[in-house]
């Protein structure tokens, strides 16, 4: 029995993840890996296994078997508040904003500050006008336009709403944004900013994993692109020296994974027989 070694260089992996439903196999010895500062796409076709697999990094999902490593340290998630405290943050795709809050309410969903001293500790209460200020710098420092951090968020366009949710991930997320279809109910417009932004979250040297059924966008803004296809990782490539035609080509097998350029950054992570 070999042990594995994590990769001290990635500030996510999974090793020969597996989850079964029944008969149904959601996981077959999957493997994943996050590098620092990159925007890393998980793309395949429905029922590849892609919300199953970010489950399990979110703590969302026990698996069956199989490791998941933050920083090349071991993690046991048992629920999404125990990866949360890891420093990983995911928006899913219904979106979980309250839109009678405002934004700088959102910002600080079930973390609101409390004021120094007695008045917060004793009595409770919130340090509002702190909030909103943290909450202005911060969507000034993502780019993100808005009139007032007062806003309602029920008064915003979908991307606005978008771009609140992504925000308030990178805020709390130290290490990495997943991110769910962020862009499945925007228009070209709107679709546009949240990639922007998305980047911006990237630049500011968090790691973000999105989860996309939009090659355009995949290409638009990954670094490197996670494809799954029945239950495990066939393959990762950079989208620089893979063309989309052959990413949609191993996802529904047309194209051996063997046939495109792998861009792993660790080697020979397939299921050891330790785990
Ligand atoms: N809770 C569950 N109970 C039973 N089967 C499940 C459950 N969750 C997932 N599955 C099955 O596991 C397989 C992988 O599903 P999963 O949702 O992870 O795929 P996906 O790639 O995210 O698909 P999509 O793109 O359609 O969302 C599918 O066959 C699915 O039906």
């Amino acid at each position: 029995m070999t042990t594995f070694e994590p990769s001290t260089g990635l500030v996510m992996q999974a090793v020969g993840l597996t989850k079964r439903y029944g008969h149904v196999v959601a996981l077959d010895g999957a493997d994943f890996e996050l590098a620092k500062g990159e925007i890393l796409a998980v793309v395949g076709d429905n029922g590849a296994g892609k919300s199953s697999l970010i489950k399990v990094l979110t703590g969302a999902t026990i698996p069956d078997s199989g490791s998941v490593f933050v920083d090349g340290k071991p993690v046991h998630f048992k629920n999404p508040l125990s990866a949360r405290l890891a420093g990983i943050e995911t928006v899913y795709q219904e979106l979980a904003v309250a839109t009678q809050l405002n934004i700088a309410q959102n910002l600080f969903l079930g973390r609101e500050l409390r004021k120094p001293g007695l008045r917060g500790r004793i009595l409770r209460q919130l340090d509002k006008s702190g909030m909103r200020q943290q909450a202005a710098d911060h969507m000034k420092n993502l780019g993100i336009r808005i009139q007032s951090i007062n806003q309602k968020v029920e008064t915003l366009s979908g991307g606005q709403r978008q771009a609140v949710a992504v925000a308030r991930a990178a805020a709390w997320g130290k290490r990495v944004v997943i991110l769910d279809e962020p862009t499945a109910a925007l228009g070209v417009r709107e679709t546009n900013q949240v990639l922007n932004l998305i980047t911006r979250v990237r630049d500011q040297g968090l790691s973000v994993v999105l989860i996309s059924h939009s090659m355009p966008d995949v290409f638009q803004i990954a670094d490197r692109i996670h494809i799954h296809r029945l239950g495990r990782r066939a393959v990762v490539v950079s989208p620089k020296t893979t063309s989309m035609s052959d990413v949609v080509a191993v996802m529904t097998g047309a194209l051996p994974p063997d046939k495109v350029q792998s861009s792993l950054i660790a080697t020979g992570a397939t299921s050891p027989a330790s785990h």
